[in-house]
């Protein structure tokens, strides 16, 4: 039987990778653009409070089951940075262009160019669900200051995955979902969903 289920993202890189990941198995996706959910805040410090409040908000405003995605890269050198404020790193309007050139500039005298994705996922059945699912995943690589590949979105052409030797952006769209922190996520909200059911 398939589900509808709202996700609870303007991103169209990830909404790419969600119907991907889901569609194969059941799920009827809806980008929460098509029921003219505006983006919602995100002012917590941490991925999950922020992906709950994305969830709750789209659950509120369609009526439906919602997943929402926060995510981001986590640069060891930098203590972390951007991590959860990696969408909006180099300011106001949100760049990925702007935020790859401060990122790689940042981390220039560095010499550790280590780093991970992190991704949490929360899904709600509607918007006061007292028991949200919530799912997360980290994807080890590091940054380059040249950029390579034209697949994937964000800083995936300066995120070096040494198991493959390519960026995350030279990986096929199924090479990436296969290893990526919202591929892992996802399998493990999916499991979690199963037992649930
Ligand atoms: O696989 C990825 N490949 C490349 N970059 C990525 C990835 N996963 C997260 N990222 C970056 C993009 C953005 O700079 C930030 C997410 O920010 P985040 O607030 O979760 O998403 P967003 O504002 O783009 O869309 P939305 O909140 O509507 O889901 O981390
Ligand atoms: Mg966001």
């Amino acid at each position: 039987m398939t589900q509808r289920l709202i996700l609870a993202s303007n991103n169209a890189g990830k909404l790419k990778e969600f119907a991907e990941l889901l569609g194969p198995i059941g799920f009827e996706l809806h980008p929460q653009g098509e029921f003219n959910v505006p983006e919602a805040e995100e002012p917590f410090g941490t991925f999950v409070e922020n992906a709950l409040q994305k969830a709750r908000h789209a659950a509120r405003l369609t009526g439906l089951p919602a997943l929402a995605d926060d995510s981001g890269v986590c640069v060891n050198a930098l203590g972390g940075a951007p991590g959860v404020y990696s969408a909006r790193f180099a300011g106001e309007p949100k760049s990925d262009v702007r935020n790859n050139a401060k990122l790689v500039a940042d981390l220039a005298s560095h010499a550790d160019k280590s780093a991970y994705y992190y991704c949490v996922l929360v899904y709600v059945r509607h918007a006061d669900d007292p028991q949200p699912v919530i799912a997360d995943g980290v994807w080890r690589g590091r940054i380059i200051d040249t950029p390579r590949g034209a697949n994937g979105f964000g800083y995936d052409p300066y995120f070096l995955v040494p198991d493959f030797g390519k960026t995350a952006a030279e990986l096929a769209p199924e090479e990436k979902n296969a290893v990526s922190h919202r591929g892992q996520a996802l399998r493990a909200l999916v499991d979690k969903l199963g037992k649930l059911a």
